[in-house]
């Protein structure tokens, strides 16, 4: 059913395996925490948004039905988006980034083929066979693109599961598979070559084209989701410090702390009088943002300045005046001149 003829605005996520659990989480993390009385239930909200149905399917399925309109918002992998996205541009990318799910989409060929280091050896093997290379993938069209760039004559052999046996069993030359530890690929003496890379993968949030052109109702979703994510994502890295340090004016302690590279922060510091009982000195609240990887030199560098008490708290959230991505979404809608 399209989205003008439905009452509830539809989000659907992936059912089960890898990408599964991590939705869950992150919509949690943000702040949108799905409600699934029963797990075998198809479907389930969010009280949060209202008006929004939460629906469970397959990864590649859920890029068919945000691409026919019958779901408006999904999260899933950007190999099958852009392996199912189809030439319309039904679907568009709202999120590219959502740091979970990273894997590669990669040619592999067996161990064995020792002369094959890389692309262009690949293209000499494959034109001394005696009929097109073989290869096994669940990814026919975005596989195809790639070996046509190199101009590689080949037959793909469509598989479901186990794709990693086609070379030992004999039935494809190379394969064409995810791969992110390299493990699976190991265990089965598969190598990936190194420049036959075809996409680089991570979650990704999609909506259905017309439903954010013509449902309001599925613009403002797609505004909270992209609020709520980036302002989560925005801050999953940083902490928030908070120290006290002794000094004659707030100016006196930019003037510190702005030699220091990690606390002096991108628009410099917020630094607040502490009302302090003492009038033989003066206290000051400095209040700073820092990459969670920079935490020992931020607090070295306090100390070097005079900081203590320091109070570190992890950042659920850092808003921008608006959501960029919501900009740059509102901007794809707008028909081509
Ligand atoms: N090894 C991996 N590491 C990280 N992400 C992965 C990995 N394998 C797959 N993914 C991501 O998870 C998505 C779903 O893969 P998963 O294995 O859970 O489902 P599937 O095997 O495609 O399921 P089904 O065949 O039942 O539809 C993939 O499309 C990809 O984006
Ligand atoms: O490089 P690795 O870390 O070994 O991961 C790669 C494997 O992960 C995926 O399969 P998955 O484990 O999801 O099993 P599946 O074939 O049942 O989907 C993918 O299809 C590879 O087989
Ligand atoms: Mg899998």
């Amino acid at each position: 059913m399209p989205t003008e003829e439905r009452a509830l605005i539809r989000l659907s996520l992936p059912s089960k395996g890898r990408l599964a659990e991590d939705s869950f989480q992150l919509l949690e993390e943000c702040g949108l925490k799905i409600y699934k009385p029963n797990p075998r239930q198809y479907a389930a909200t969010i009280p949060a948004l209202p008006g929004l149905v939460v629906l469970f399917q397959r990864p590649g399925d859920i890029v068919s039905s945000v691409r026919d309109g019958s779901v408006d918002f999904g999260i899933t992998g950007l190999d099958v988006v852009e392996e199912f996205k189809g030439p319309n541009q039904d679907i568009l990318i709202l999120h590219e980034a959502l740091q979970f799910g990273r894997c590669d989409l990669s040619l592999a060929v067996p161990e064995s083929l020792e002369g094959v280091q890389s692309m262009l050896d690949l293209q000499v093997y494959a034109s001394r066979l005696p009929s097109p290379l073989r290869v096994a993938t669940k990814y026919p069209v975005l596989t195809t693109q790639f070996l046509n760039q190199y101009q590689i004559p080949h037959t793909l052999i469509s598989a479901e599961g186990t794709l990693e046996l086609a070379p030992t069993i004999g039935y494809a030359d190379i394969i064409s598979d995810l791969v992110s530890s390299g493990q699976t690929l190991r265990d089965n003496r598969l190598r990936p070559l190194p420049d036959g890379n075809i996409l680089h993968s991570q979650a990704v949030l999609v909506a259905n084209r017309k439903a954010l052109q013509e449902n309001p109702q599925a613009l403002q979703v797609a505004h909270t989701l992209l609020e709520y994510i980036e302002a989560h994502l925005r801050a999953a890295g940083n902490l928030a410090i908070f120290a006290n340090i002794r000094g004659e004016s707030p100016e006196a302690i930019a003037r510190l702390v702005s030699e220091k590279p990690t606390i002096r922060g991108l628009q410099g510091p917020t630094i607040s009088p502490i009302l302090s009982q003492d009038p033989t000195t003066k206290w000051f609240a400095i209040n700073i943002i820092v990459p969670r990887a920079e935490l020992g030199q931020a607090i070295n560098e306090l100390r070097s300045i005079g900081g203590s008490g320091v109070v570190v708290m992890p950042v659920t959230y850092i808003f921008e005046e608006e959501p960029p991505r919501f900009k740059a979404m509102l901007a794809a809608l707008q028909p081509k001149a």
